[in-house]
This record gives structure tokens, C-alpha cells and sequence, in this order.
């Protein structure tokens, strides 16, 4: 590898250039809409760049813990909390002026030992089940805009899970946990939450029978959470989507897309990047087009925290920002369902040219290889600067 000279070829050019008007959050509110937000976990908290966009008011108006209100992070032995790591994203939210939505009570997963695998009896795990729940939301009482208080209750064919909660003490856990989430926090949303409920199919009938199970028990819940983990090119359409959120609406609860993701099998390409803008588009304008619809959560923004690469092999790239925390065509799509816009200015643009032997060739695009934000750079430090539409390109 020869070492660059530096050529400084001045291109004066006049580009139309996109840049951005309002953001996210910003314009779903605009439309009626409570929040567009973003999951987040401690641990990138640490990141200046992540944490200074998560913060960023315009595109996220609401965050939600991914992992650190979990059970077995806030109760890993029995009538032991923790509270330290979800108090830092509560505090987060709050200094920002976030909304946030507190995720989850009653799961399957990620429980303690203590919990799966206790000896249990109907009682002992109801008052076991009481007392966490009623602890931790007397703890964030008036903190969380929403509680996922159940999460993935059932199979995929609508049956419920074999969760301990549902072992030992049968579906009357579901109204009791709501019961219980109700009485320590009157003014949290309280919702039930599952993936593969985002179009008809029996998993959302057994979702619309949970909201049914709840009311008439007596017991409040105020929402269903559709998690939508989806998949490029198999999202479910905007009409299949807008129908099924019809089907929960009428049963008088709101609805929210609280975990939107969309994966790739990787690499990507620029046709699966397109393709993956069309499934957000669709997505948020089925949310926007219901009125019970109250907002869209996405489960982290950038593909450099995306739970998706650990967890489904050979796939990723599933977030609106890339790993380098530049945004991709998805930001698009979605403001352009939230209807949104960016506006066209004429820009005198200098670039500069770094050229030598083996050395990287700047591309004459105005997109945003290898910089951040809508005016980056065009040199990529690995890949070549692809251009993919009018305004966009990316180092591929
Ligand atoms: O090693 C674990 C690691 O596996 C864990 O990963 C988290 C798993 O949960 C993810 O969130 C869930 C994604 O989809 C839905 O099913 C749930 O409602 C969500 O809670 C989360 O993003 C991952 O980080 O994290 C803790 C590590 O110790």
C-alpha cells in the first residue's frame, strides 16, 4: 500500500441537496400521533455519537428499555430489586423529556433461575407475581407512559404459551398481573405485547381473545402492543396491517408498533434497501392511519446495537441507521408515512479529492458515504460509495 499524496482537486458544483426539515417524532406528532421513539439498552449508552441522536427530541420522543426492567435484571433473587440500570434509562428519558414506555413484567423469558424453575404452587406464584409486579411499578409510578405488563403469552396458533405463569396458575394470570400493574400505577397504559400479531391470523385472535380475557375480568388494560419484527420483502402489507390493528381497535384499546425492526438476510444490497424503506412505509402509514394507533417504537435506531445479528444468524441490518449511524433509505420511507418532508435546497458543493496509489477515490455524489448526516462525506473506508437514489448513497 502506497501512502496517499494528497491532490486537492477543487470540484465546484452546484447539487441539489436534500436536507432534513422535521424529524421523526416531530412530524408523527404533527399528524396526531403521541410519539415516534426507540429502544435502548445501558451498555451504548456509553457512545457519545448513539446516545447524542437517541436524545435528539426531533426524531425520538420516547425510549424504552430493552433489556434492564427485565425480571432477572431488576429481581434476580427473590425480594431482591435492582433498580440501578433502569433508573438510567428512566432518568434518560426524563432529562430529555422523553416518554417512556417500560418494558416488561410478565414474560417468559429472560426470568431468573428463581422463577423458571421454582417449586411453585397457584398461590406462592401469584403472590410471587404480585409482588414483583407491584414493586416495580410502584418504583417508576409516574415514570412510564405505558407498561408492557404481559408479553408473549401465546403460540404462534393462538394457544397460550407453557410459561411458568401459565403452568401454575392458568390464563387468569393475565388479568391478575393487569389487575395488579393497575392498582400500583392508575395512570400508566397498560399493555399486552407479542410479535407475529401484526396481520390476521390466529396468534392476533388469541391476542384480541387476551384484551377480552382482561375486560372481563373486570381488570384495565389500555393497549396492544404489536412488536413487528419483520422481514424484508415478507412485512406484512399496509392493508393487512391496517386491518388487523381495526380488529384490536374495536375492542376499545389502543394499539402501538413497539419493537419495529426489519432484517435482511446480509449483506445488503441496494434492492434490499429499497425494499426495506417500502416495509417501514408501509408499516408506520398502516399505525397512521387508525387513530387508536398511538405511536411506533423501534427496537434500537442503528444496525450497530441491533439485537438482530446475535440472535437470527446471517441476518441484520434491520434498523433505519446504519452501523455508522448515518441514516439509510428506511428514514425515508418513514417519513414519508409520517408525512414528513425534506426539503430541496441548491448548495455550492467543494469536494476534495484524496487520490495515490491503492489510495480511495472520492465519488461525485452529494450522499452520505462515509460521513454522517446529510451532507457526509463520499470516500468509503470499506466498500464503494453506491449510489441508491436521489439523495442517498452508502459505502456497500
Ligand atoms: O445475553 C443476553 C442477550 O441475549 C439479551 O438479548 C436481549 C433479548 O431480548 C431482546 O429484546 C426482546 C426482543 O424481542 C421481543 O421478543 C421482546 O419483547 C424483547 O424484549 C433485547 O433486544 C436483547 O438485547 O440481552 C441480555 C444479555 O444478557
Amino acid at each position: 500500500m502506497v501512502h496517499l499524496s494528497t491532490i486537492a482537486l477543487a470540484l465546484a458544483s452546484v447539487l441539489p441537496q436534500l436536507t432534513q426539515g422535521a424529524g421523526l417524532h416531530t412530524s408523527a406528532v404533527a399528524k396526531g400521533k403521541l410519539y415516534f421513539g426507540s429502544a435502548t439498552d445501558n451498555p451504548e449508552l456509553t457512545d457519545t455519537a448513539y446516545l447524542a441522536q437517541l436524545s435528539n427530541t426531533d426524531d425520538f420522543g420516547q425510549i424504552t428499555p430493552g433489556n434492564s426492567q427485565k425480571w432477572d435484571s431488576i429481581e434476580p433473587s427473590q425480594n431482591t430489586f435492582s433498580y440501578t440500570k433502569g433508573d438510567v434509562i428512566a432518568d434518560l428519558a426524563a432529562k430529555n423529556g422523553q416518554k417512556l414506555r417500560c418494558h416488561t413484567l410478565v414474560w417468559h423469558s429472560q426470568l431468573p433461575n428463581w422463577v423458571s424453575s421454582g417449586s411453585w404452587t397457584n398461590a406462592t406464584l401469584i403472590a410471587a407475581m404480585k409482588n414483583h409486579i407491584t414493586n416495580v411499578v410502584t418504583h417508576y409510578k409516574g415514570k412510564c407512559y405505558a407498561w408492557d405488563v404481559a408479553n408473549e403469552a401465546l403460540n404462534e396458533d393462538g394457544t397460550y404459551r407453557d410459561s411458568v405463569f401459565y403452568k401454575y396458575i392458568g390464563e387468569a394470570y393475565l388479568p391478575i398481573a393487569f389487575a395488579t400493574a393497575a392498582a400500583a400505577d392508575p395512570d400508566a397504559k397498560l399493555y399486552y405485547n407479542d410479535y407475529n400479531i401484526e396481520s390476521a391470523s390466529s396468534k392476533s385472535t388469541g391476542a384480541q381473545r387476551i384484551v377480552k380475557l382482561v375486560q372481563q375480568y373486570g381488570a384495565k388494560i389500555d393497549g396492544v402492543g404489536l412488536q413487528a419484527h419483520f422481514i424484508v420483502g415478507s412485512t406484512p402489507s399496509q392493508s393487512a396491517q391496517t386491518t388487523n390493528l381495526a380488529a384490536f381497535t374495536a375492542l376499545g384499546v389502543d394499539v402501538a408498533y413497539t419493537e419495529l425492526d426489519i432484517r435482511m438476510t446480509l449483506p445488503s444490497t441496494t434492492a434490499l434497501l429499497t425494499q426495506q424503506s417500502t416495509d417501514y412505509k408501509n408499516t408506520v402509514a398502516a399505525c397512521m392511519a387508525n387513530t387508536k394507533c398511538v405511536g411506533i417504537t423501534i427496537w434500537d435506531y442503528t444496525d450497530k446495537y441491533s439485537w438482530v445479528p446475535s440472535t437470527f444468524p446471517g441476518q441484520g441490518d434491520a434498523c433505519p441507521w446504519d452501523a455508522n449511524l448515518v441514516k439509510k433509505p428506511a428514514y425515508a420511507g418513514i417519513l414519508a408515512a409520517l408525512g414528513g418532508t425534506t426539503s430541496t435546497t441548491t448548495t455550492l458543493v467543494t469536494s476534495t479529492t484524496t487520490a495515490g496509489s491503492g489510495g480511495t477515490t472520492s465519488v461525485p455524489l452529494y450522499g452520505q458515504c462515509g460521513g454522517s448526516g446529510w451532507t457526509g462525506g463520499t470516500t468509503c473506508a470499506s466498500g464503494t460509495c453506491k449510489h441508491i437514489n436521489d439523495w442517498y448513497s452508502q459505502c456497500l
